[in-house]
């Protein structure tokens, strides 16, 4: 399917696969406020990866959640695919992520009574995609990220940087416009984790999906196309 028909409406022509225009977020308690982002802009293409470094409590986690329409901005607005988050009630929200993104984070979040194909599966089910067509698709992305013997394996059995691909592939296999990781590779060893990345990174530019990914390692920040930092609320 192209992955730029929205769900339910007509395709959207952009040049860009992901977009902050604006972007500030204060959060507030009963007698303070805090504001973590100040009028953030960026503009992500197709196929592009970069990367998002900072000190703890810079705010990364906060602008990923932005990025990915799991909460909203205070100010300024949200694009993926052209399509501003905010425009969108919760429901179309779920579909368009579904349709449009996918998520790594530190820990796989892989189910442990599934395989690593039929985890890979899961969001072809969702989508109500038929069985055979996702078992075919789920097989090839894992073959392509170096797994194809890992196929019928559940993730009890496969190594921390084997568990991290399944779950790019899970990612990729919608190939959606963007991915957007938070530290997928901090919880693997040196050496497992520069494959993890470099596998992640080919793989996304490969399908022409952007990649963004929150990274405390300025190391592996490096390969990829940008590097921001996240600083007193400003991406620089
Ligand atoms: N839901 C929330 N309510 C109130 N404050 C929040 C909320 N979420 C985040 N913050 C505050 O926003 C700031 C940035 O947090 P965030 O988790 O985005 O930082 P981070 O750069 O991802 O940190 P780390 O690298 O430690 O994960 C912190 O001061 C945090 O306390």
């Amino acid at each position: 399917m192209n992955n730029l028909l929205a769900a339910g409406s007509a395709p959207v022509a952009t040049a860009f696969a992901l977009e902050c225009r604006g972007v500030s977020k204060t959060f507030h308690d009963t007698n303070q406020a805090v504001q973590v982002l100040n009028r953030v802009d960026l503009a992500v293409k197709p196929g592009e990866r970069i990367a998002i470094v900072g000190a703890s409590g810079s705010g990364k986690s906060t602008l990923l959640h932005l990025l990915g329409g799991l909460d909203s901005p205070s100010h300024g607005e949200v694009l993926l695919g052209g399509r501003a988050w905010g425009n969108m009630n919760e429901r179309t929200r779920s579909q368009w992520r579904n349709q449009a993104l996918g998520m790594v984070y530190q820990f796989h979040h892989l189910l442990p009574e599934f395989t690593a194909q039929e985890n890979v599966m899961m969001p072809l089910r969702i989508r109500r995609e038929p069985d055979g067509l996702a078992q075919a698709q789920a097989q090839a992305i894992l073959e392509q990220l170096g797994l194809g013997h890992r196929l019928h394996h559940r993730p009890g059995l496969l190594s921390g940087g084997e568990r991290q691909r399944v779950a790019m592939a899970r990612a990729l296999v919608t190939r959606p416009l963007c991915v957007l990781a938070d530290e997928p590779t901090g919880n693997l060893d040196r050496e497992t984790a520069q494959d993890v990345f470099a596998a992640m990174t080919q793989m996304a530019q490969a399908t022409g999906t952007a990649f963004v990914v929150v990274t405390h390692d300025m190391e592996l920040a490096q390969r990829t196309d940008r590097v921001y930092r996240l600083q007193q609320g400003a991406l620089l």
